[in-house]
Parts: C-alpha cells; structure tokens; sequence
C-alpha cells in the first residue's frame, strides 16, 4: 500500500492527465457508459489503475483509491460539492433538501437534521420497524402456504418505504400509505432517468414520463403539505413522536429558526428518496445472500436464537447481535446501493499525482473501492468476519464507504442500520429463503444497485423444516456448497451476473452435497467482472507521473 502523495501539486512531469480509455471519436466511452456503466468502470480500473479519465461529451473521471475516497469526502470536502447537475435533477422531486443544497444552505439543514438521526432519538422508532416486518412475514406464511415465488425486491421496497412513512408520519400513515407509495416509486424512477439520460427533457415538456411525475409530485406535495397543517394545529406537548414533528420543532443549533413548510416538505423528500430504496436494495442483496451462502446464514440464525429466541428483536437486543452485524456489513460491501458518488472540485486539485481541473465531473465508486484486493483479501469472497477488529485494523477507514464519509456522510446511517438488523433477525426466526430455479439474478447499476429482473424466491417457515444441519456457530464443515453453486463461486460469494451474462439457478442447497465442478459453469463465473480482474494477473497500469509505483 502507498503512502498518501503530496497534494499541493504534481511532482516532477508536471501537471498531467488522469490515463483512461481512448473510446470512439468525439464520443469516448459514451456508449460504454450506455451500455453498462459498472462493467466500463470496472474494465478501466483493471486497464489503467485507480484513477481513470473518460473521454466522451461530458469527461468522467473515476476515483476509486481511499486515500482520494479521503481527501474529497473528509479533508477537503468544502472543494468537493455535488455537481450542479445532479442537484437540479434531483432537485426536481426533493427541492432545497439535505442531497441538493450546498454551502451555508446545506451546513444549517444538516445542523438541524442531524440531531434527529442520532441513535437515542431513534429507539422510539425499533417498534415500528419490528411490526411493519413482521406485518410482512405473516404475508410470507400464505405465500410459504402456497408455493409461491414472490419478488424479493418488491417485498422489500414496499416494507422499507412503509417503515419510512411510518417513521415520518406515525399514525397518520395507513391513510395515505396506498397514494404515497405509488408517488414515491414514480419520483425516484424519474430521477434515475434523468440521470441516465443522453437528453434531460424540461418537466415542463408534456411527455407521458414528465406527466407521471408532475401528476405524483401534486400527490406528494398535497399530502405532505396538509400532515404538516395538521401537526401545525396540535397544541404543546401533544406532538406526535415522529419524524415530522422531531424536525418541526428541532431549532437550528445556532441561529434557533425553525423550518418553514416548504423546507419541512423538502427534508420529507429527501428523506424518501434516499432512505427506502437504498435500504430495499440492500435487503433484498441480503435475502439472495442468505439463500447462497448457507454456512453464513445458520451461523446468523443461530446467534439470532441464542439471543432473542422466537421474541422479536428490541432496541436493547441490537448490540448483542454481533454476527448479524458484520454479515450486514460484508452484504453493504459487496453490494453497496449507492454504488457510485458525484462530485465537482470548484478549485483546481491534484489525486493521486494526476491534476485534476475545477469542474471536472468526478464518480467514486464504492463498488470498486470495495473490491480492491489492495485492502480485501479475496475481495470476491463473502467473509463477514473480515470486519472483526483484528482483522479491520490496518486498513484503510475509506478503504469501506457504503455509506460514504466525512462532514457529508449518510444523515441515516444510524437509521439504516438499526432497520436493516431487526429486519434480517427477524426474517432469520422465521423463513429460509429459496432461490426459484432458472431465475437470472443479474445487477443493474442504476441510481442504486437493483437486480435487474428482481430476485425471486420461495419463502420456507423455519418451523417445518429439520433443523439446519449445523447450529454451533463457526461449526460449518467447508465443503458444503449448494448444488448449482460451482465451487468457484462458492469461495468467491459472488453468483450474480453484473449487468449481464446468463442467468442461473440457485436452487436449494441439498445437504450435504458435494462441490460442482468449477468447470460445469463458467459463464456464470465470468458474470463477475471484478472477479475476473482480481484473479487474473493483469500488468500494472502505467507508473504515475509524480514517480511512485501505481497503486494495486
Ligand atoms: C443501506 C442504506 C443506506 C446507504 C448505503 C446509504 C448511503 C448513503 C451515501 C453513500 C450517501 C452520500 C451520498 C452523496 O454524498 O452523494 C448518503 C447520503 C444521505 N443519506 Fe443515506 N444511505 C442509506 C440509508 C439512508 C436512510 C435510511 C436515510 C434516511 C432515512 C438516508 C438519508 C440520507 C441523506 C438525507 C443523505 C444526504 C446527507 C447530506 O448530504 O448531508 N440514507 N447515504
């Protein structure tokens, strides 16, 4: 690992250029980015090293070393907001929030935001979160009943945005769930096509995507208008413990204003859009994990069961729950949803020796940084206990940033966390996960990381099934490895195809059954781009202009 380079300016050449791809003329690598903008990161890295200039109309660079990860998001952060861009995109949904605002704006949003997200204010919320999941587990009892395949993805995303919305709005929720989720799902879809698009069509152009978007921000902006009306009449101290209420009567810490209406609106926004989806992804990365790495999950069941037993999970029960916290923590490695961060140096500045002109259109990807075997044995592999302490220390803190850092780290994480553990435990009580065969689970790196085709599978009640083979944590013999599972990927934990590739079965694990093979299924090992780097032995990229060995 290299030590952190002088940033001052470049050393030695003089200032140069990120290396990247050459593309097509005039074009670049547009069409790449297209086409699959995971897969062309991904190529880049492995071809010219951690960071990475793309030409094209709008030139990208890809940043992807923790020490770069470190000097945007924490040391020299005030240099590094969001590009204006994205701000006016998103905007068009969220308006003045947290995600959109910089400067003086966003400092004084986040002062009074943040206090309502610290983890005291949010025990109240651990009933909600255990009662809208069990909610969903007595639905997945009629589907188990049936047979039935249902979409992991769907599930979820409905659950993480009723949490939400009860969370936000407590009682008042039910009434509005049906009507609110719909907008909510059409606001983000909007945004991710916008920020997708080749061309960025003015809302104020009648096509039916722009129709649907208005139509749901009317829905929104009634809704959430009239909750905050009504929170406005309630007298003193009979304010409903919610979200809402906490920011409306949270005053900034240094100028002691409240938030107007609209501002309120605006965190409402933000906080829908980027707490359910991000969450719902997670959590259905999560329930694809528990299907294909069963050694895990017995061992995740099996502390869920010393711990809790069949009671439901509380506020006080989370610490205890230490292996769920690092599966949770290997799952937001592999698959962390934002898996790429914007930014847009107002000065001139200098990453890893390379000058890098104020303006330029920066992308961190978290997904890469990740999987960088510079910092993660086996990066492909699904290890929850390479995050214990003795293994994490020595590496690098921005070596892992699901959730980003520094001064403008995620306002939820705290939030995020608490659901995602009562979810997964709670879940653990009572099912088994069962892929449904032929189901091609495959990534799509849209604004968040989905599966492209949803993730299908069939829900078993614990009850009535033989008890796991192994319960004794750590106790799992090493050669058991789901049938359809080649052993290659077995050892690398990664069976999904990244934007492509075939689809696969996942059926089962049969016990005790032995390792296919790696040879009986190679194409879905290719699925894995950055296993494919990572394994190969690739040439080093180009020496960096200041003089040091490229990094990797
Ligand atoms: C697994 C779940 C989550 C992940 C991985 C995640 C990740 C992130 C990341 C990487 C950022 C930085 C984005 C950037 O700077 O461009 C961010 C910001 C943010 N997140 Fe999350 N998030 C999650 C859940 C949540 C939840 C549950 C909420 C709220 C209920 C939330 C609210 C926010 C807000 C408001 C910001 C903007 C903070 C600011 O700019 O000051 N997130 N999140």
């Amino acid at each position: 690992m290299t030590g952190r380079r002088d940033r001052t300016g470049v050393r030695g050449a003089g200032p140069r250029r990120p290396p990247g791809p050459r593309g097509l003329p005039l074009l670049g690598s547009a069409l790449d980015f297209r086409r699959n903008p995971l897969e062309t990161f991904v190529r880049a890295w492995r071809d010219h090293g951690d960071l990475v200039r793309f030409r094209g109309p709008v030139p990208v660079v890809l940043v992807t070393h923790p020490d770069d990860l470190r000097h945007i998001l924490a040391d020299n952060f005030e240099n590094y907001p969001h590009p204006d861009d994205f701000n006016r995109k998103v905007g068009v949904s969220v308006g003045q929030g947290l995600v959109t605002t910089e400067g003086e704006v966003w400092r004084a949003q986040r002062r009074t935001v943040a206090p309502t997200f610290r983890r005291e204010p949010l025990e109240r919320f651990a009933e909600v979160m255990t009662d809208s999941t069990r909610r969903m587990l007595d639905r997945w009892e009629q589907v188990a009943a049936a047979g039935e395949p249902m979409d992991v993805r769907t599930e979820t995303q409905s659950l993480t945005l009723e949490i939400l919305a009860r969370c936000l709005f407590r009682a008042d929720w039910s009434r509005d769930a049906l009507t609110l989720g719909r907008a909510v799902a059409t606001q983000l879809e909007h945004i991710n096509a916008k920020l997708i698009a080749v061309a960025d069509i003015p809302e104020r152009i009648p096509t039916p995507r722009n129709r649907r978007f208005l139509a749901a921000r009317r829905v929104l902006d009634d809704t959430v208008y009239r909750l905050i009306a009504e929170r406005r009449t309630l007298p003193a101290g009979d304010e409903a413990q919610d979200l809402l209420s906490m920011l409306m009567h949270t005053p900034d810490p240094e100028t002691g204003r409240l938030m107007t209406d609209e501002q309120l609106r605006d965190q409402v926004m933000t906080l829908f859009i980027a707490g359910h989806e991000t969450v719902a992804a997670t959590l259905s990365w999560i329930c694809h994990l528990l299907s294909t790495r069963p050694a895990e999950t017995e061992r995740a069941r099996a502390e869920v069961r010393a711990v809790l037993g069949d009671r439901p999970p509380t506020m006080e029960d989370l610490p205890q729950l230490r292996y769920l916290k690092l599966f949770i923590q290997e799952a937001l490695r592999l698959y962390p949803p934002l898996w790429q961060v914007a930014r847009m140096p107002l000065r001139d500045d200098v990453l890893s020796g390379y000058h890098i002109p104020a303006g330029s259109f920066l992308l961190l990807s978290t997904y890469i940084t990740h999987r960088n075997p510079e910092f993660w044995d086996n990066p492909e592999g699904f290890d929850p206990e390479r995050f214990t302490r003795e293994r994490s220390a020595g590496r690098p803190r921005y070596a892992y940033v699901p959730y980003a850092g520094g001064p403008r780290n995620c306002v939820g994480m705290a939030f995020a966390n608490m659901e995602l553990t009562i979810v997964l435990a709670s879940l653990l009580q009572r099912f088994h996960l069962d892929m449904v065969p032929g189901h091609p689970v495959v990534m799509q790196p849209d604004i968040s990381l989905r599966a492209r085709h949803g993730i299908l599978m069939t829900p078993r009640p614990v009850r009535e099934t033989a008890e796991p083979a192994v319960a004794v944590p750590g106790a799992v013999p090493s050669g058991h490895v789901p049938q359809d599972m080649t052993a290659g990927e077995a050892a690398s934990g990664c069976p999904v195809a990244h934007g492509g590739g075939p689809g696969r079965d996942t059926r089962r694990p049969a016990e005790g059954a032995a390792a296919a093979p790696e040879t009986e299924r190679p194409a879905a090992q290719e699925g894995c781009p950055v296993a494919r780097g990572a394994r190969q032995a690739r040439p080093l990229p180009a020496r960096a202009p200041d003089g040091e060995q490229p990094r990797r």
